[in-house]
């Protein structure tokens, strides 16, 4: 398609600014059909991938129909999530930044209505914001609609769906009569482009159309993971490609706060963002992600759709969704604005075929990728040291630290390769430890309980050794908590414990450090003894 540039757009010279200073260049292909088609009044359905502007395709036409002389509300945007209404609202902010008089609020649950309510006092032509916190506000008079023309609804088939519907129904129910209706997604599935009909006159829709409905430039890969694996072969992957940002998608809300403590655990800078967190909390959750200061981002579904963060160069899908759409939200969350991103998806049995499912929607296919083995973290990060060194020695004084080598090579065997290589080792061994924190160990059935694995532990010579003591060491030591502690057999040279499996790898990597009695332990997984 033939590249359109905003100049050829008629937009106030205003918008033209705002745009150029934002760095966008051309428009993209959906923003080049439909900012003439928002702008002229129509019903417009919008349809094009992830991460192709959709936001400023409905926002700077809105910014050309408002009267910025009256304050009343004159246009509304519904957002599915908080965090997408903040989002949606600075991008609209940032394309008015040279209009005048134009206000621009958000509104949305879990934010002080009172004070919301003092800034809806002040005027705002445009108001973006979540369906309920809206409707709320329309209740109460305290947004009024008879000025409101245009209606823009982002992530419309979310929307329309029946989570939200009702909601929807009754901000339209507000509305006057003669209104324009805007409907904007990745993905619109059938049975909600049925139902629009319900809510447009006339509408024109605008797909941008191509082979898949992912992004081309998003790697996607499949990992076929046992469940109790999930932890090792994540954080292998994120040791492995080392993203700059990433984030996780799980499906449950304890699943992740589960996962994050486990990665904040292991070192990884990790924060979780799910709906049961605190408004406060999730708006220094996403700050944190912006600025990368949180390198990982463990969600719901509630970032899936339409967040935009710069940097997010992977997307685990640590559980599969439950919908195809959502796969093509989660994985958009990456690869947005023509940059490339990899895309992770885990999936246990039976799984595969919903991910059979999943490519026949995208239309687009998700390979098979064997995980990589921990000598391969291990040469990836020797070349990223390697890559330092090089940066070193370009730009850095070495002088000094030279003389200081060639005297250990003048006064010892040692040559300058040995001191270097063991440079290298040191080097290597640091990072070694923070990412291995934890040992992997096979434990074969030997006919503990259900459940549970029996450890093997000597302490030598177990003369005042009583089951108590070991019962403090393997709890003490490991964190898990004592009454889950099976049977302890004590024999005259030898102990046996039960762990439940779960625990079974933590406690034989906290006991290989614990003392019982002052002694070192001997552990070891039981296995034909
Ligand atoms: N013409 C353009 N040139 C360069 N960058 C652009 C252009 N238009 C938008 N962008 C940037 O591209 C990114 C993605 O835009 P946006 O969030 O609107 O995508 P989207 O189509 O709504 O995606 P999603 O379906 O995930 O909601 C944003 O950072 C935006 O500022
Ligand atoms: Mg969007």
């Amino acid at each position: 398609m033939e590249t359109v540039r905003f100049e050829e757009l008629e937009l106030y010279p205003q918008v033209l600014r705002a745009v150029t200073e934002m760095g966008f260049e051309e428009a993209t292909p959906i923003q080049a059909k439909s900012i003439p088609a928002v702008m002229s009044g129509q019903d417009v359905i919008g349809q094009a991938q992830t991460g192709t502007g959709k936001t400023a395709s409905f926002g700077i036409p809105l910014l050309h129909k408002v009267e910025p002389h009256s304050k009343k509300t004159q246009a509304i945007v519904l957002c599915p999530t908080r965090e997408l209404a903040i989002q949606v609202s600075n991008e609209i902010r940032n394309l008015a930044k040279y209009m005048h008089g134009i206000k621009i609020l958000p509104v949305y649950g879990g934010q002080e209505i009172s004070k919301q309510i003092r800034s809806l006092k002040g005027g705002a032509q445009i108001i973006i914001g979540t369906p309920g916190r809206v409707m709320d506000h329309l209740r109460r008079k305290t947004i009024r609609c008879d000025h409101v023309n245009t209606i823009v609804l982002d992530e419309a088939d979310e929307m329309l769906n029946m989570g939200f519907r009702e909601d929807i129904e009754t901000v339209l129910e507000y509305l006057p009569e003669e209104r324009q209706v805007v409907l904007f997604s990745a993905t619109m599935p059938k049975a909600i482009l049925d139902i629009t009909k319900k809510y447009q006159k006339d509408a024109i829709t605008i797909k941008v159309v191509k082979k898949e409905l992912t992004v081309p430039s998003i790697e996607q890969y499949y990992y076929d993971v046992k469940r109790k694996d999930k932890v090792d072969i994540l954080t292998r992957l994120l040791d492995y490609y080392d993203p700059k940002l990433s984030l996780v998608f799980c499906n449950t809300k304890r699943m992740v706060d589960e996962l994050t403590s486990e990665l904040q655990g292991r070192g990884y800078f990790a924060e979780g963002l799910h709906g049961d967190m605190k408004q406060t909390q999730r708006d220094r959750v996403m700050k944190s992600f912006r600025n990368g200061k949180a390198e990982i981002l463990i969600a719901t579904d509630v970032a899936a759709r339409g967040i935009d963060v710069d940097d997010v160069e992977a997307v685990f899908n640590y559980d599969l969704p439950q919908d195809d759409e959502y796969y093509v939200h989660r994985i958009g969350r990456t690869g947005r604005a023509g940059r490339t991103g990899r895309a992770f998806s885990f999936v246990k049995g039976k799984e595969v075929y919903k991910l059979k499912e999943i490519q026949r929607y995208c239309k687009t296919k998700i390979l098979a990728q064997p995980i990589p083995s921990a000598k391969d973290v291990t040469n990836v990060k020797a070349e990223k040291i390697m890559d330092h060194i090089g940066q070193i020695i370009e730009e850095e004084d070495l002088s000094k630290a030279i003389n200081m080598i060639e005297d250990q090579v003048n006064h010892s065997d040692y040559t300058a390769m040995d001191i270097a290589a063991a440079f290298l080792v040191e080097a290597l061994g640091m990072l070694e430890k923070e990412a291995g924190k934890q040992d992997n160990f096979e434990f074969e059935d030997t006919g503990a309980e259900e459940g549970m694995v029996r450890l093997f532990i000597n302490i030598g010579k177990k003369d005042h050794v009583k089951p108590g003591n070991i019962l403090g060491a393997v709890a003490g030591e490991s964190g898990m908590p004592g009454e889950l502690v099976g049977t302890i057999d004590m024999f005259d040279k030898y102990t046996f414990v039960e762990v439940p499996k779960e625990y079974g790898a933590a406690v034989m990597t906290a006991m290989k450090k614990a003392k019982i009695k002052g002694k070192s332990v001997n552990i070891e997984p039981a296995n034909s003894r």
